[in-house]
């Protein structure tokens, strides 16, 4: 086929620990990671040209080779010169849904969706671990979004093994449209402030990652214990990001206040969700946490747990 629409899902941070230094540079994670449905929808073109031509008229979208999903089919070009040669270019539409650097991987979404795309198109058969190989040449969150739904993440982000899924849960996101956190800010000054609690050679990350504390989460989403989820909820970013951003802390209080099963910052912020058991309850807990903060620059999302990655739709 010549064109091709896919739905890529943002995902929140259930949970985020940080071990130590990698030798890349990187810091070693365990996380926890889960898709929700809000989407970015992605359409896919052959353009009968030798270009990539993007498009998307978010102003925050930058529109040249900066752009995750540009990269991902630069990417699929450089590892698959024959398949270029005989399907050509692309054009690549993306309509944002997702808040632009938010903690949500909104970017990685996107070049999730162009890598499964193009495999799609250029009929190159690749599987789900290929691609996330690809992925993760791109960026750390990128091989979780192709699969989505809920998994432990390790290593940089990357590797990945699946857990239960957890499709009933909801989540309401609030974001202030003027806040914006640099993912490398974040995790620069957490080893700025925190390195001496950090382990960096091969032998002690291997012990440390043997006593990561995300066993209460991981038991809790065996169970589909929905109260026990909420209160396990944890992210290392937030002791440099909370008390860098007040909105943040702000908002962080006011989904406490609101008696909701549990609240966290997502990834590097500023983005904060919070989790409910129902659709009516999670309208509820915004209608409280808007009518308290009173911002008319605060934006909400309202969401459901996902089981899938990107998919065609
Ligand atoms: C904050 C999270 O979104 C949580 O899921 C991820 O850890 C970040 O994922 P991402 O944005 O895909 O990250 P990358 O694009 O690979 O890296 C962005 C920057 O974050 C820092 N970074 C990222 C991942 C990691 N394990 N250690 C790091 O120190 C690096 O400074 C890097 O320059
Ligand atoms: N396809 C894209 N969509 C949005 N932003 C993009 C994209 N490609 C590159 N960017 C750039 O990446 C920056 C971070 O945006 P993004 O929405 O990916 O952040 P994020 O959700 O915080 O990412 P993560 O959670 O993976 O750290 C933006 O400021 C923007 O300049």
């Amino acid at each position: 086929m010549r064109s091709y629409s896919l739905l890529a899902p943002a995902k929140i941070n259930l949970y985020l620990e940080i071990l130590g230094d990698r030798p890349d540079g990187y810091h070693e994670l365990a996380m926890i990671l889960q898709s929700i449905d809000l989407a970015d929808g992605i359409d896919l073109h052959a353009n009968g040209t030798d270009n990539i031509r993007l498009h998307c008229d978010h102003p925050q979208v930058p529109l040249d080779q900066t752009n995750l999903a540009y990269r991902a089919a630069q990417l699929m070009i450089n590892q698959f010169p024959n398949a270029f040669a005989k399907f050509g270019g692309v054009d690549i539409e993306i309509e944002k849904r997702i808040p632009v650097a938010a903690g949500l991987a909104g970017g990685s979404t996107n070049a999730a969706a162009v890598l499964v795309g193009l495999d799609l198109m250029w009929q190159l058969g690749l599987t789900q671990s290929e691609l996330q190989e690809l992925a993760a040449m791109l960026g750390s969150d990128i091989p979780f979004c192709i699969g989505g739904g809920t998994a432990i993440a390790t290593g940089r982000g990357e590797r990945l093994s699946p857990l239960p899924d957890l499709d009933n849960l909801h989540v309401v996101l609030a974001k202030h449209r003027s806040s914006c956190v640099s993912t490398a800010w974040a995790y620069q000054t957490y080893r700025q402030q925190y390195s001496s609690s950090y382990v960096s050679d091969p032998q002690s990350l291997k012990e440390r990652s043997a006593r990561v504390h995300s066993g209460g989460l991981v038991s809790a989403i065996a169970h589909k214990d929905a109260a026990k989820i909420g209160q396990s909820l944890h992210n290392d970013l937030e002791r440099v990001v909370l008390p860098k951003y007040p909105q943040v802390q702000q908002l962080r209080e006011a989904f406490e206040k609101a008696g909701v099963l549990g609240t966290m910052m997502s990834g590097s912020g500023p983005t904060v969700f919070a989790l409910t058991e129902s659709r009516s309850q999670a309208e509820l807990v915004q209608q409280q946490v808007a009518t308290g903060i009173l911002d008319p620059g605060l934006d909400f999302f309202l969401a459901q747990f996902t089981a899938t990655g990107i998919r065609v739709v």
